[in-house]
């Protein structure tokens, strides 16, 4: 069932947002690509964007780097500057060398010189390119150019990360040198963002996921450790008043607690529940005066999978 997400509400709140997008909309010649889609990324943590192609995740990075305008909704960061990395999906091969090029990004990037060569070592030696460090790009294969494109996002030690579908083209060895340069980054504060079709990324280093289709939210999850292989339960009520809504947060077994609207635009609570603890919360919102509009089954971590499986990997329809 597709929702319409107003705001999320974690349970366990760190810090504030780093950046945050409310009702996000993009409209590209009359026709929405983004369809009022919600999330928040807090330092030191890493969101997935699962969907099909086609689906907007790429146009949901480039808004969130500040190179796409929206439509409609907001965007707010936690102050007026934030460093980004950001690894597009399409990384063509200049006529400059890695080196030229990476030198030329990390001052771009305002990186001092004395630590941007060894940094780009560093990260050159990390990914096995070292010895073709001062090649022209136009002779590397699609790897090593996506080895090149991480490697640039990666230069500074952004504050937030945006890569899409950094996972491609990469060979294995390469893919788990950059989950362990990711979980390095993020333990030391980089908030991320990602988009992935390969249920490694999202294993490894997601706390929450964002699945979209034709633009919109369809699945939100806020605590991927909590969800993972533990089935669960998915209820739309009537919104819950916040004193009611606080005592609720207290309740075992509740994995999320979300404000969003039904399809006639209607105010709602959605809840996620550990699958056993589901008659518990229905006896919760009753109790409270809730009304329970829809009770949906959710498959946990590995439900997912259907929307990363490259044998159901489709177009999205337009819309
Ligand atoms: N600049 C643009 N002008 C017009 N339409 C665009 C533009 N950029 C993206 N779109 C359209 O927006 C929709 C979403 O595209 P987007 O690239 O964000 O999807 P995606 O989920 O990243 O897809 P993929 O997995 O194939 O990379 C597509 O229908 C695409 O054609």
């Amino acid at each position: 069932m597709a929702f319409r997400s107003i705001s999320e509400h974690r349970l366990t709140d760190r810090s504030g947002p780093l950046i945050e997008l409310t009702r996000a909309t993009k409209v590209y010649g009359g026709r929405p690509v983004l369809r009022e889609v919600s999330l928040m990324v807090e330092s030191g943590t890493a969101l997935a964007l699962i969907g099909r192609n086609g689906s907007g995740k790429s146009t949901l990075l480039s808004i969130l780097a500040g190179l796409t305008q929206l439509t409609s909704g907001t965007i707010q960061r936690s102050k007026d500057t934030i460093s980004i990395g950001y690894a597009p999906e399409a990384f063509p091969g200049l006529k400059f060398s890695a080196e030229q090029y990476l030198r030329s990004m990390g001052r771009i990037g305002g990186m001092p010189e004395a630590g941007l060569k060894e940094r780009i070592t560093a990260l050159l030696e990390a990914f096995h390119l070292e010895q073709f460090r001062t090649y022209p790009m136009t002779s590397f294969s699609k790897g090593m150019l996506q080895k090149v494109n991480l490697i640039q996002s990666l230069l500074p030690k952004p504050e937030l990360l945006l890569l899409d579908e950094p996972m491609s083209g990469l060979d294995l060895p390469a893919q788990h040198t950059l989950i362990e340069l990711l979980q390095e980054l993020k333990q030391g504060g980089t908030a991320m963002v990602f988009s992935v079709h390969e249920p490694l990324c999202v294993e490894t280093l997601a706390d929450g996921v964002h699945v979209l289709q034709a633009g919109q939210t369809v699945i939100k999850v806020s605590e991927t450790a909590s969800l993972q292989d533990k089935p669960s339960t998915y209820i739309m009520c009537t919104a819950i008043a916040s004193p009611q809504k606080s005592a609720l947060g207290e309740m075992p077994g509740l994995l999320s607690i979300e404000a969003v609207r039904d399809e006639y635009g209607m105010e709602c609570s959605g809840l996620t529940v550990e699958r056993e603890w589901t008659d518990q919360c229905l006896r919760y919102v009753l109790d409270a005066g809730g009304s329970v509009i829809s009770v949906e089954r959710r498959r946990g971590l590995s439900g997912l999978m259907q929307w990363m499986d490259p044998k159901t990997v489709q177009e999205e329809q337009p819309l």
